[in-house]
């Protein structure tokens, strides 16, 4: 055995730090008996180990280490108020009424949740249309889940989703030609109120993911009409992919749509150079932070836009189907589940990310106080 490799073999636990010194100086006495074949005179780069031989050395190794602040937890809030109902594929998430937020909310809030993404998901027979009026009712549970949290929990940072996927009869993030397909002026035109009615009930951000475009410029037109555009985040869903990731969430929010898919909106996952001109083109109509979604499977799309957008914040959705993915795995015995959280998130952090969509964010905020 040679010298670097019984030194390597060392772990630096602070509880074996004596038993590690004198197998050290062991392996140094090893090392000069044997002094022949070993030199230290040679390249001295090569020597890593060091570096990152104490947890704390190894923290700091990270360009951004992951902290509650970075965390933003979706809550999809129904129509019905009393509802408290597991959503069976997605581990331990709930879809809940108005009136079971609070209680849930609170101690989450004790241990530092900082920001909320709320989903309306309208349960009632015959709330959904062509034109998705649901979604700004102000009777509706976004609208009402906002004016909630802002008065019981002032701390927390409410982003409120934008789309019409929930509140359509058809179940697309627009409104239809007679053809089926997308009439994207009428889709911005809505889309954009929608976003008005969130933000004036006292979202602090407006995150439209509807990929309809020019939706960005439509609504921070809006908002600086309204005199509002000082006070509210416009975060965009710049690069959302189409793919099979989004399940457990349209199940959650029962927004799957009647025919057809998204393909024509939402971006091919092999489409970088489209997500790079999504990000160029959001930041130029106004959007004050660029989102990646899905996280895990686009990591240099996030690397993308953290280099496009080096002046914005960069965030991450790391999907429904990833936190599903994850705890399937879990469960199947393949890894730790905690474990994996950390890797997979500190993936999405060190590819460029400041901000993290999470459903792991109850277990990360007990988690990162351990
Ligand atoms: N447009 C609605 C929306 N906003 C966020 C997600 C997905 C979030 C998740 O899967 O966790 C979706 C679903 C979709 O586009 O089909
Ligand atoms: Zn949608
Ligand atoms: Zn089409």
């Amino acid at each position: 055995m040679s010298f670097s490799s019984l030194v390597s073999d060392l772990t630096y636990r602070d509880s074996d730090r004596d038993e590690k010194r004198s197998t050290l100086s062991r392996a140094k006495s090893y090392a000069s008996t044997a002094a022949t074949s070993v030199s230290i005179s040679g390249d001295i780069s090569s020597q890593l180990h060091g570096g990152y031989s104490h947890p704390l050395a190894r923290a700091w190794q990270a360009e951004r280490q992951l902290t509650k602040s970075m965390l933003i937890y979706p809550l999809f809030i129904s129509d019905s108020p009393d509802e408290e109902m597991l959503i069976p594929s997605l581990p331990n998430q709930h879809r809940r009424g108005l009136n079971k937020l609070v209680a849930f909310l609170a101690p989450l809030v004790r241990k530092g949740l900082r920001s909320v993404i709320l989903f309306g998901v309208p349960m009632a027979p015959n709330v959904k249309d062509a034109l998705g009026t649901a979604a700004d009712d102000p009777k509706g549970p976004v609208i009402q889940a906002t004016r909630l949290i802002r008065r019981r929990f002032p701390e927390l940072f409410i982003v409120a989703d934008v789309c019409l996927c929930e509140y359509t009869s058809h179940g697309h993030c627009g409104i239809l030609r007679d053809d089926g397909s997308l009439n994207n002026q009428l889709s911005v035109d809505r889309i954009s109120d929608v976003a008005m009615a969130y933000a004036e009930a006292g979202a602090h951000c407006v995150a439209p993911s509807d990929m309809n475009d020019g939706r960005i410029r439509a609504i921070k037109l809006k908002l600086i009409e309204a005199g509002i555009a000082h006070q509210v985040v416009l975060m965009s869903y710049s690069a959302k992919f189409s793919g099979c990731l989004y399940g457990p969430f349209r199940d959650a929010a029962g927004s799957c749509p009647s025919f057809g898919d998204r393909r024509c909106y939402q971006l091919p996952p092999g489409g970088r150079g489209l997500a790079r001109r999504a990000i160029h083109r959001d930041i130029n109509e106004g959007a004050d932070i660029i989102m990646v979604k899905p996280a895990s499977q686009y990591l240099d799309i996030i690397s993308d836009a953290k280099e496009i957008g080096k002046d914005l914040p960069v965030a991450a959705y790391q999907v429904s189907g990833e936190f599903a993915m994850i705890h399937a795995a879990a469960k199947a015995g393949v890894f730790d589940l905690k474990t994996m959280a950390f890797e997979a998130t500190e993936g999405i952090l060190r590819a460029g990310a400041t901000i993290v969509v999470s459903y792991f964010t109850p277990d990360f905020l007990d988690w990162l106080s351990d």
